[in-house]
C-alpha cells in the first residue's frame, strides 16, 4: 500500500476571502503558509478577522473564494477534522459536560474506540495539562485558568497535529498565564495563536503575521515585526515593553 508522505506545510491558504452573509468581506485575500511544527502568532487590533481566520481554517465558516489546504488536504467547510483543534476564546463555549473527565472524553468518544482507550486518552490529556486533580469536578465550578486548561485538554485528547489558540491568556492571572506560556512553548504541535498579549506571542511564536482590515500587512520574526514602532502604530498596536529601548 502506498502511504502518502506527511505534509511539510500545515496550512496553505491562497487568496482566501471570507464574508459573513450580508456584510463586507472580513478576510480579503489572505496568502499564508504555515510549516509543520511552526508556532505562528497572529496579531492585529480588534475586529480585523483573527477569530474569523481561525474559524475558517477549521472549516467552521464557509470560504467565499480562494484555495486552502490544511495538513495536505483541501479544506472542506463543515467537515470535522480531529487532527485540527480549535481552543475557543471563551472556554465556556467549549465546556458543557457534568464532569471535567466526561468533557475531555466527549471528542474522543465521537472518534470511536473502546472505553479503555477513551479513559487512557482522557488521563493522558488531563495529566499533560496539569488538570488530573480536576477530573471529577463540574466544569462550570472551575476558575478561569482551570477552565482554559481543561478546554485545552479536551482538544489535545484527540491528538491533533494542528492547534489554533484564540486569545488563550484572556482573563488569566499572572501565575496561570505563566504556566500556560510554558505549556505552549513546549507544545510539539503546529500552533497558530491569535492574541493581544504580545509578550506571549514573543515567548511562544517563531513567526508572526500582522492582520488588519482582513489583510496581512507584515510577516516575520516576532522581534522584527513587533519592535517596529511605525508599523505597530500604523495598525493601532504598541511595541511590547520588553522590546522598547
Ligand atoms: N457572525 C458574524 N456576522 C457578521 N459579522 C461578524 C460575525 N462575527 C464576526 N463578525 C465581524 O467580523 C469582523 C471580524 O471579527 P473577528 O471576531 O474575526 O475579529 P478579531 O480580529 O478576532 O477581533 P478581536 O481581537 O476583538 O477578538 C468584525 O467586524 C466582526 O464584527
Amino acid at each position: 500500500m502506498n502511504v502518502p508522505p506527511p505534509p511539510e506545510v500545515a496550512v496553505d491558504a491562497k487568496q482566501l476571502w471570507m464574508a459573513y452573509p450580508g456584510h463586507p468581506p472580513v478576510l480579503q485575500g489572505i496568502d499564508l503558509q504555515v510549516k509543520v511544527g511552526e508556532h505562528l502568532g497572529v496579531i492585529g487590533p480588534n475586529g480585523v478577522g483573527k477569530t474569523t481566520l481561525f474559524l475558517t481554517l477549521c472549516g467552521l465558516l464557509p470560504i467565499h473564494s480562494g484555495h486552502v489546504t490544511v495538513l495536505g488536504q483541501p479544506l472542506v467547510p463543515g467537515e470535522f477534522r480531529p487532527e485540527v483543534g480549535l481552543v475557543f476564546q471563551d472556554p465556556n463555549d467549549q465546556l458543557f459536560a457534568p464532569t471535567v473527565a466526561e468533557d475531555v472524553a466527549f471528542g474522543l468518544r465521537n472518534l470511536g474506540g473502546s472505553e479503555q482507550e477513551i479513559a487512557a486518552g482522557v488521563q493522558a490529556a488531563l495529566h499533560h495539562t496539569g488538570t488530573l486533580h480536576l477530573a471529577e469536578r463540574p466544569p462550570h465550578q472551575l476558575s478561569g485558568g482551570e477552565k482554559r486548561m481543561v478546554a485545552i485538554a479536551g482538544i489535545l485528547a484527540m491528538r491533533p497535529q494542528l492547534v489554533l489558540y484564540d486569545e488563550p491568556t484572556a482573563n488569566l492571572d499572572l501565575r496561570a498565564r505563566r504556566r500556560l506560556i510554558q505549556f505552549l512553548h513546549h507544545t510539539p504541535q503546529t500552533l497558530l495563536l491569535a492574541s493581544h498579549d504580545l509578550e506571549l506571542v514573543l515567548e511562544v511564536c517563531d513567526r508572526v503575521i500582522l492582520l488588519d482590515q482582513g489583510r496581512i500587512w507584515a510577516a516575520g520574526s516576532p522581534t522584527a515585526v513587533m519592535s517596529n514602532p511605525d508599523l505597530m502604530a500604523a495598525h493601532g498596536l504598541e511595541v511590547p515593553h520588553s522590546l522598547r529601548r
